[in-house]
């Protein structure tokens, strides 16, 4: 996979060369190419926002420059990426989502900042490539990179070769719908808090359930709207006698 990211802060993507990710570009996996917004500008101040039309508060990002970095970014490579927009007015970004993305061979993220990137920059790029503009959640951020950093972490993850263990992708928080529940390790207690019998008994299918029941009812207690959601069939006799 692809990954190219548009900013004015290129360094605030530099934790995509650290740990599982890092050794993931150096292994070829995945490249990663960071592209400063403002290396496509042409004035002495290197601005990329202007006031916005119609008045209000903010900057808006001029769409000449991103323009221009767009088509620097995308090349005449016949091969077009997906261009994702963080933005907190975008569809929510989700597990599935991550999961759809991590099939895409190019995904460019551009990352806006101020109030926001010229609409006209979205529309123009929609008419020669896919574009999706998406939300990692209901909060104030200050622009579109910790997001990007959010979103490219949860698709890398769950590419060939990157996590160590394939199966924690499988079985992690969301896989099946449900939250996870809790984990342990040593010691077996721990300032007077002791691991729970069952995980210690060797009786896999106990444990199983265990964690099961556990993931139920953390899900309904914590997140009831997930529960709500999960397909027909997910919820099988054992799970509902909780
Ligand atoms: N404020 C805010 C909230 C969510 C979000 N997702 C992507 S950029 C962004 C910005």
């Amino acid at each position: 996979m692809r990954i190219d990211v548009l900013t004015i802060f290129p360094d605030y993507l530099n934790p995509l060369r650290e740990a599982l990710l890092g050794k993931a570009i150096e292994q070829e996996r995945i490249s990663v190419g960071v592209h400063d917004l403002r290396d496509f500008t042409h004035d002495v101040h290197r601005s990329v926002d202007d006031s916005p039309y119609g008045g209000g508060p903010g900057m808006v990002m001029k769409p000449q420059v991103w323009g221009e970095a767009l088509d620097a970014v995308v090349g005449s490579d016949e091969r077009l990426p997906r261009l994702v927009v963080p933005t907190p007015a975008g569809r929510p970004f989700t597990q599935d989502t991550a999961r759809r993305w991590a099939e895409e061979p190019w995904l460019l993220f551009g990352c806006g900042r101020y109030e926001g990137i010229d609409q006209r920059v979205i529309d123009d790029a929609a008419e020669r490539m896919p574009v999706e503009e998406v939300s990692i959640g209901d909060y104030v951020l200050v622009g579109g990179e910790a997001a990007a950093l959010v979103m490219i972490e949860a698709v890398t993850r769950l590419l060939p070769g990157v996590l160590g263990n394939p199966l924690s992708a499988e079985q992690d928080s969301f896989s099946d719908g449900l939250l996870e529940g809790p984990c342990y390790t040593r010691p077996e207690v721990w300032r007077n808090h002791p691991v729970p019998d069952v995980l210690r008994s060797g009786n896999h299918a106990a444990v199983d359930r265990w964690r099961r029941d556990q993931a139920l009812v953390r899900t309904a207690r914590r997140r009831p709207d997930l529960l709500r959601g999960l397909p027909e069939g997910t919820l099988d006799a054992a799970d509902r006698r909780l």
